[in-house]
């Protein structure tokens, strides 16, 4: 099966306005999202998330590279690629005059969707808007705006749902019904959804897979759990006092490494094994210790390690 997106060496150089030198926003990026998945782009502020979704959502232009969309290349076949996707912006763009369904109707003629197929009182009813169907959109509160915005993204019920910061300054129960939402449309409809955020709560939360990105480059992808088994890793440094062997038993899993400086450094996994017993390996080689210490990355660590200094 091929996957829901495909892209290849993608590239975005926008334009230097005003004397700026032009600004390269995605600098080659190789990405695979596989259909039916949760996946999230985690990257921060300016690392070039929202270039590459409004690349995909056909709304920015890439400099070069290949994007497929469903199977469908964006070059070859750009209606088939844009109709497979369907786009919850970060900004709150809605027209004041509209009603909720008057919304969802314009959006659906957009996109070309017959009268007899348009589905606006389900997307409704999903949404939990049917009480404002016909209320003007600036009655409406912020939250109501974000799932009305959510509600535009699905008139075309497209293979998938791509959401920029969905919960960027969205209140704890806003959210709570957002993902409600979008796993019952992943679990229910097999929709692949794409999300970018910069929490790594969230991707964390939701994610099945992660792409990590920052400066326009991709710096990191694998699976949630895999990125979780890297906060599960712990590291011991222990100081010698004096010689100590260069070899000697360690618990099971245990890694160990020699610096220039002498100290050991241990590096194992918390579920596996616990200091202690590293520490008593130590003792029983006949070491004698000077000084430890630990070093436990969270996520957070990871993912300032990762994007520091690229
Ligand atoms: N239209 C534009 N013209 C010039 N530079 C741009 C334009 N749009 C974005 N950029 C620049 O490209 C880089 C990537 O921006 P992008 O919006 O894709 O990042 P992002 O990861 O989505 O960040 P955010 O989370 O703030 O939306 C930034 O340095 C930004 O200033």
């Amino acid at each position: 099966m091929t996957d829901a997106i495909e892209i290849e060496a993608l590239r975005k150089t926008y334009k230097g306005s005003k004397g700026q030198p032009p600004k390269e926003a995605l600098k080659g990026i190789d990405l695979t999202i596989p259909r039916g998945s949760i996946f999230g782009l985690l990257g921060p502020n300016g690392a070039g998330k929202s270039t590459m979704i409004n690349i995909l959502a056909g709304l920015v232009i890439k400099s070069s590279g290949k994007v497929k969309i469903w199977g469908f290349d964006q070059d070859v076949n750009p209606r088939q690629s844009r109709a497979a996707i369907g786009v919850m912006p970060q900004e709150l763009n809605l027209d004041p005059f509209f009603t909720p369904r008057g919304a969802l109707e314009v959006q659906a003629g957009l996109y070309g969707v017959p009268k007899k197929d348009r589905r606006s009182d389900e997307i409704l009813d999903l949404i939990g808007l049917t009480d404002k169907a016909d209320a003007y959109a600036r009655t409406l509160s912020g939250g109501m705006r974000r799932r009305l915005l959510l509600g535009k993204a699905l008139v075309h019920n497209p293979q998938i749902l791509v959401l920029d910061e969905p919960t960027a300054g969205v209140d704890i129960e806003l959210r709570q019904m957002l993902w409600t939402n979008v796993r019952r449309l992943n679990e229910e409809r097999g929709m692949t959804i794409i999300l970018t955020t910069h929490y790594l709560e969230e991707a964390q939360e939701m994610c099945d897979e992660i792409a990590i990105i920052n400066h326009g480059a991709l710096i990191k992808r694998d699976t949630t759990k895999n990125l979780l088994d890297l906060m599960d890793a712990k590291t011991l440094l222990i100081e010698p006092q004096g010689a100590a062997p260069a070899q000697f038993d360690l618990p099971e899993g245990v890694r160990m490494e020699r610096k220039k400086d002498g100290t050991f450094v241990f590096d194992y996994s918390r579920g596996k094994t616990s200091a202690n017993a590293i520490l008593d390996a130590v003792k029983a080689a006949g070491i004698v210790i000077e000084d430890v210490r630990t070093m436990e990355p969270d996520l957070e660590d990871v993912f300032v390690e990762l994007t520091s200094g690229k």
